[in-house]
């Protein structure tokens, strides 16, 4: 079922390209460079663009309709201070029922399958933290650019109880490597600006948005004389392995979030953690 807000979502993108805009919406932001055709899209989801069904599915939608109206590149980016994304909704996992639980996980790889595979250029600006799913955005990216030296990114699911599933684990090791990402997911570590720009999770770490703008614009204009066709191919082929996995395995790989999610040790383990994050 389409809500009132992916409509508006989608209403909004399919405008032509003659001037930047904004859709209106609260929970993702499109504003599209009308020289350039690159495409500003902000996480609005108050307060810390938790990654709830509705917002993975607005985000989907926004994936697609930048690609059918031909969209020369992407910058995924926040519009609330401080944020990126701090990850999954622990609320849709916290006693949610098995449709709403399978629905949101559905959702997710849908979002990511989109994201990971777009032919658009993609830069993450990371304008805040960006723990556990706020990190596989960004790691889903072709770059990603970190604004501010204060936040911290990474995968930090096992100091929940929980574990990354595979293809957010392989996401990370295509970038970083088996090694790292190793030492990385079982302590679940959260590196801050300076570490993640050492380990190469980030690409570069600068001090203002203006900044950032500026470097995704250099990254963009990498492909200026390259054929779409040609980048959007060797890009496919460079995560073809990472991609198909989920592919291949999205059921099994359903099934798995359902069984685990539901076990009452890992429920009561995530109620508590929300309950600290409430109190503090
Ligand atoms: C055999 C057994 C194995 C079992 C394993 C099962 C595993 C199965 C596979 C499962 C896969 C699961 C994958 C998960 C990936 C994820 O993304 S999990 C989410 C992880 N995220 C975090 O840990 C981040 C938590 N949040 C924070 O650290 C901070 O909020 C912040 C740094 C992002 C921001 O800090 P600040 O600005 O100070 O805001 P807060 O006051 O902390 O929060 C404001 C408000 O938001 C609520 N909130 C924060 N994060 C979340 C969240 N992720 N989900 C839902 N809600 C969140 C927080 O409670 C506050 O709410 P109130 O305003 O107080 O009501």
């Amino acid at each position: 079922m389409t809500t009132v807000l992916q409509h508006v979502v989608r209403r909004s993108i399919l405008r032509p390209f003659a001037k930047s805009f904004s859709s209106g919406s609260p929970l993702v932001d499109v504003q599209v460079n009308d020289k350039t055709g690159v495409a500003i899209v902000k996480m609005g989801r108050a307060p810390v663009n938790g990654l709830n069904t509705e917002l993975l599915g607005a985000l989907n939608d926004t994936f697609d309709s930048l690609e059918k109206n031909k969209a020369t590149g992407m910058i995924l980016s926040s519009s609330i201070p401080n944020i990126y994304s701090a990850g999954l909704d622990i609320s849709e996992m916290y006693n949610g029922t098995p449709e709403n639980l399978t629905k949101f996980w559905n959702t997710l790889q849908s979002m990511w399958i989109n994201l990971y595979s777009t032919p658009l250029p993609t830069v993450a600006l990371i304008n805040g933290n960006a723990p556990a799913g706020g990190c596989l955005l960004a790691m889903s990216c072709e770059y990603r650019v970190m604004v501010g030296s204060k936040f911290v990114i990474g995968l930090n699911e096992t100091q929940l109880g929980l574990f990354a599933p595979k293809w957010f684990q392989d996401t990370m090791v295509s970038i970083i490597g088996p090694r790292q990402t190793e030492l990385a997911l079982t302590s679940g570590k959260l590196f801050s600006a300076q570490e993640a720009l050492k380990i190469g999770l980030i690409d570069e770490l600068v001090a203002s948005e203006e900044e950032a703008l500026a470097s995704s614009d250099k990254f963009f204009g990498l492909f200026k004389r390259i054929p779409g066709y040609a980048r959007g191919q060797t890009k496919n082929f460079v995560r073809a392995e990472v991609l198909d996995w989920l592919l291949k395995n999205r059921e099994h790989d359903t099934k798995v979030f359902l069984n685990s999610i539901q076990l009452p040790h890992v429920q009561k383990g995530l109620g508590l953690y929300l309950q600290s994050l409430k109190k503090k």
